[in-house]
């Protein structure tokens, strides 16, 4: 039973194969996956994507993070309130990446589902000036950071005198001093007592005593940068070194992307807050990206139905909600790429590393893709969309042949075949 439907799945398949396979042919040797197989069916364990990418809502308390947190995760439900560390434990929620190519390439596969690539936001609790020594809700606040992939640092940029402001009035540059101090701290606490661990020593044999010396060298220019007040993420290290260090997930080595949280009323024009213009400065000077946003604007649109979103951003005078800017960066921040593989099933965008070669890729979808791992035929999205399918795409000679050294990239539309 299971072997027919797998079979029927594949059928449409033969079309794109170079070779004729027999159905019987594709499934003890060879496989091509366009999207279309159920490898639910096809293997025991479900699907597994590799790639579980973390963007962490940080800031001081009470400055929006939970309302903002609310808007960019549909059905959001932290609690979102006026007084300080409302929030404790984290929230967490999966967001769709906004993708118009998606919907472009699942129209023309007539796919029956389209699936976004997706991020994972985590709220998190305020931090305060002395949180790494203990400070409100101190270390296990700064726990939590550890465990995401980039920082979105929530900054007050709106004037509100109902709205607490931990330190008593809104200003950017002294906030994300704050905030970007206790990160160091608290990179520095760990570093010291990594460093006093390392001089015992453990290593027995050569190679990880090698390890033990490129992370002990790794730390030392890092501690040094953080003295000087600057983060780790500007060192530069040796691939040895990196890979010596990575498992510390130091707060100060993660991107982060600094949002200002403005009014309703200067939506329109940010740039005269003079707030959001100050921060645009500090975002450059520490090489940071920076997106505005109302997070009350955005939580009031997310409850508003489709139809009367337009007509309430048309009343502010903007054409189109922040969040998808904000979701968008905070994929580019990750260094993330898009591929796709579309079928008369579903069309899905897959998230990659920038870099990653085409088995790599293909082991996003399955591990067993990756191991077995033959070649890729692979279109560029442009020129999927002006052949219009793959078969077209294939008369007219722009479906390439890729193998196992292809660097994938952005956008491209593909096919595997592999070999379990
Ligand atoms: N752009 C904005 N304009 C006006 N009010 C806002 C804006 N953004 C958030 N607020 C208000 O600020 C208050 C605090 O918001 P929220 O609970 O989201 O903060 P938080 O950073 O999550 O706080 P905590 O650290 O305590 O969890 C809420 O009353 C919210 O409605
Ligand atoms: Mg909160």
């Amino acid at each position: 039973m299971a072997r027919t439907s797998i079979c029927s799945s594949l059928i449409p398949l033969k079309s794109v194969l170079l070779k004729p396979y027999t159905c019987h042919q594709l499934l003890s040797q060879t496989y091509l996956y366009n999207g279309f197989i159920s490898l639910r069916r096809r293997y025991s364990s479900a699907p597994k994507i590799s790639m579980s990418l973390k963007a962490g809502i940080v800031g001081l308390p009470n400055v929006g993070k939970s309302t903002l947190f609310n808007a960019v995760v549909e059905n959001g439900k932290a609690q979102a309130a006026n007084y300080p560390f409302c929030t404790i434990e984290p929230n967490v929620g999966i967001v769709a990446v906004p993708d118009p190519r998606l919907h472009v390439l699942s129209n023309l596969s007539k796919s029956q589902k389209a699936v976004a690539a997706s991020i994972e936001f985590v709220d998190i609790a305020g931090l305060v000036k002395g949180a790494s020594q203990g400070e409100g809700l101190g270390n296990k606040f700064l726990s939590h950071i550890r465990e995401v992939d980039s920082i979105l640092q929530v900054v007050r940029c709106f004037e509100d005198n109902d709205i607490v402001h931990v330190s008593g009035k809104v200003d950017p540059k002294s906030d994300i001093e704050v905030i970007n101090l206790e990160l160091v701290f608290s990179d520095l606490d760990q570093i010291e007592k990594r460093l006093d661990k390392l001089k015992k020593g453990k290593g027995r044999d050569s190679q990880s005593k090698a390890k033990e010396e490129a992370e002990r060298s790794a730390l030392e220019k890092i501690q040094q940068l953080l003295m000087d007040g600057r983060p780790a993420r500007a060192v530069s290290l040796t691939d040895l070194e990196k890979d010596a260090m990575k498992h510390l997930c130091l707060l100060t080595m993660k991107p982060i992307i600094y949002v200002a949280n403005v009014a309703e009323s200067d939506l329109a024009d940010p740039e005269s807050n003079p707030h959001v213009k100050e921060l645009n400065t500090l975002a450059s000077d520490l090489q940071s990206g920076l997106v505005t946003i109302s997070a009350q604007v955005e939580a009031e649109l997310s409850e508003l139905p489709q139809e009367e979103r337009t007509e309430y951003l048309t009343s502010l005078g903007v054409n189109e909600s922040g969040l998808g800017n904000l979701i968008r960066g905070t994929y580019g921040l990750l260094g993330l790429r898009t591929y796709f593989t579309s079928g008369e099933k579903e069309t899905k965008a897959w998230t990659i590393l920038s870099g990653m070669t085409a088995p790599q890729a293909a082991g996003v979808i399955h591990s067993d893709f990756e191991r077995g791992f033959i070649r890729a035929e692979t279109v560029a999205y442009d020129d999927f969309v002006s052949a219009g399918s793959f078969s077209s795409a294939r008369e007219k000679g722009l479906l390439r042949s890729e193998g196992k050294e292809y660097v994938v990239q952005e956008g491209d539309v593909m096919l595997f075949r592999f070999n379990v």
